[in-house]
């Protein structure tokens, strides 16, 4: 009986904490040992992949993956329709080096069948199940609502049956932002079950008036999202929600931070000892407010293929701000915020042009009005209508469901423009994409590392000496999108291979593994935390006494 399956050979193996050259010996999907040299009879019989020097990293694990949703991000009841569905996106990720996604299981706040959050759960586990995954998957509940009943007898058996052990809550949202009042509720719940709390801190009130002096003024073009949405929109709920979380004593993550001041609030409160984390994603690193004018002009509502909430940094001289909060340890985690949407689909970027045709009420003459009663949040346009109606309408930025994608390219990004420039260093890069991931959302040692015992998720970069840079366009990319943000970026590595629990999903190019592959994950606490009352006992700012 052979010792291994398979034994990784010349590999520059990287952990959160060390780089080494080890060989790594993978039985039954599990890392049996590492060690400098195997001998040749532990190598008998068992399949050799020589990494020839090259990097070899825990897999991947993207916090924030957005599949099979309805995002309803404008002001009505419409919105779009993500297009990657677990085949697609568990593709993508897989294409990019992610052996682990966590995906959102959304609660809608307008459908009554969806008070249970357990019956929210099971409808986009049954989501994952009809295609199957390439890749392992998890699930963070989205709680839009406060049912006290719901919140108490529901959150223990997520955590405890389904190992759901992270929500996320919105603070802007039409229909999925809760008041300070009821963020509070759910906070209390949320640390009763240790679960822990992802925030999307932007102050919705303050968006939506901005919004409408925005429209008032005819500033409708995709640019003004970014305008209603200025970084102090970001820095003043993440403050908030900072206080609100000492007060109940929660810990939180901040998603998606896209603006230095609200990082610089995330180290001041984590400089005070407090459990506050923060994830930031590629876009807010590479766009700018100038992305929201790219295509042909600055009207052009193509320009909505670069929304996403909160939107990019104004400047480029932002992008270095927030490099420093990446190197300084700020940055708990970095994750895509896949959020696909199509551009030649109507539920998808259109749904800008179309919503907005729909509430000039029947003004654009072509007989669509979305404005009707409607029983499905799908737009019926014909596909032929589609390219007429986006070549002859403006468009409102308010109606464009926000979102970019990126799942396949977050960590090639990272690896080019962090750790081959300096940066952070490789064992950070691990950190921040894969080990930090797995602590927050309790799925570590079991994943993040290369402990023996572990699963044997891995990624295997191209030898550096060998590997020519390239330009990436979205015909490279194995996503259900039409584009991709970064268009034309130069890239100097690519994950090689990306295996997962001992199987190659992912090799020199080519997805070689099965749908069937990719199993659910469930999960325990946040072992990220360990400090006792690390909100401390004084009362000025501690409802110790709830
Ligand atoms: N981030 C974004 O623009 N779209 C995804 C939905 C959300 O998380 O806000
Ligand atoms: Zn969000």
């Amino acid at each position: 009986m052979p010792r291994f399956d398979t034994v990784i050979v010349n590999g520059l193996v990287v952990t959160a904490a060390d780089s080494a050259y080890y060989n790594i010996g993978i039985k039954d999907g599990k890392i049996e040992a590492l060690a400098r040299e195997f001998s040749s009879a532990d190598l008998e019989g068992c399949e050799i992949i020589d990494a020839e020097g090259a990097y070899v990293m825990p897999g991947g694990i993207d916090g924030h993956v957005h599949l099979c949703q309805d995002l309803k991000t404008g002001p009505n009841k419409l919105g779009g329709r993500c297009s990657d569905n677990f085949e697609t996106g568990s593709r993508s990720a897989a294409a990019g080096g992610t052996t682990t996604m966590v995906n959102f299981a959304s609660q809608d706040r307008l459908d009554e069948a969806d008070r249970s959050l357990i019956g929210v759960v099971q409808r986009y586990a049954a989501r994952a199940q009809s295609t199957g995954s390439y890749i392992d998957y998890a699930f963070h509940v989205i709680i839009t609502r406060n049912d006290p009943d719901v919140l108490q007898s529901e959150l223990p058996v997520l955590v405890k049956e389904w190992g759901i052990t992270s929500c996320k809550l919105f603070m802007t949202y039409d229909t999925m932002r809760l008041t300070d009042r009821q963020l509070l509720d759910v906070m209390v719940a949320a640390r009763k079950n240790s679960v822990t709390t992802l925030i999307h801190a932007e102050n919705g009130d303050a968006i939506e008036w901005l919004t409408e002096q925005l429209e008032a003024r005819d500033m409708i073009a995709p640019y003004y999202h970014a305008l209603s949405r200025p970084p102090l929109i970001e820095a003043e709920a993440s403050n908030r929600a900072i206080a609100l979380a000492q007060l109940v004593q929660n810990p939180i993550l901040f998603v998606h931070i896209g603006s230095p001041m609200a990082a610089q609030n995330v180290r001041e409160a984590q400089s005070r000892g407090l459990p506050i984390y923060a994830e930031t994603c590629p876009q807010y690193f590479n766009l700018t407010w100038q992305d929201l004018k790219r295509f042909h002009s600055p009207t052009c509502f193509e320009n909505s293929k670069m929304i996403c909430s909160p939107p990019p940094p104004a400047e480029k001289n932002d992008h270095e701000a927030l490099q420093r909060y990446l190197a300084n340890g700020t940055f708990t985690i970095w994750s895509s915020d896949h959020c696909p949407f199509r551009y030649d689909d109507p539920d998808g970027k259109p749904a800008g042009v179309l919503e907005h045709a729909g509430s000039m009420q029947g003004e654009s003459g072509d007989g669509h009005n979305p404005a009707a009663p409607c029983t499905s949040v799908y737009h019926e346009v014909p596909k032929e209508d589609l390219s007429r109606l986006l070549a002859r309408k403006m468009g409102h930025f308010k109606h464009v469901p926000n979102g970019i994608p990126g799942v396949e390219t977050r960590l090639p990004l990272l690896f080019s423009q962090g750790l081959l420039t300096g940066l952070i260093s490789p064992s950070r890069f691990v950190e921040l994409t894969s080990t930090n991931p797995a602590k927050l959302y309790g799925m570590y040692p079991q994943k993040g590392c290369l402990m023996p015992g572990s699963d044997a998720d891995l990624v295997i970069w191209h030898p550096q000496a060998t590997f020519k840079p390239f330009a990436l366009s979205n015909s490279h990319l194995h996503h259900n999108v039409d584009y991709t943000p970064y268009e034309g970026q130069t890239l100097s590595n690519w994950p090689r291979y990306t295996m997962v629990r001992g199987k190659l999903i992912w090799s020199n190019g080519k997805i070689v593994g099965q749908l069937s592959h990719g199993n659910f994950v469930k999960r325990g606490p946040n072992s990220l935390h360990q400090r006792p009352q690390p909100f401390g006992t004084d009362l000025r700012n501690v409802a110790t006494w709830l």
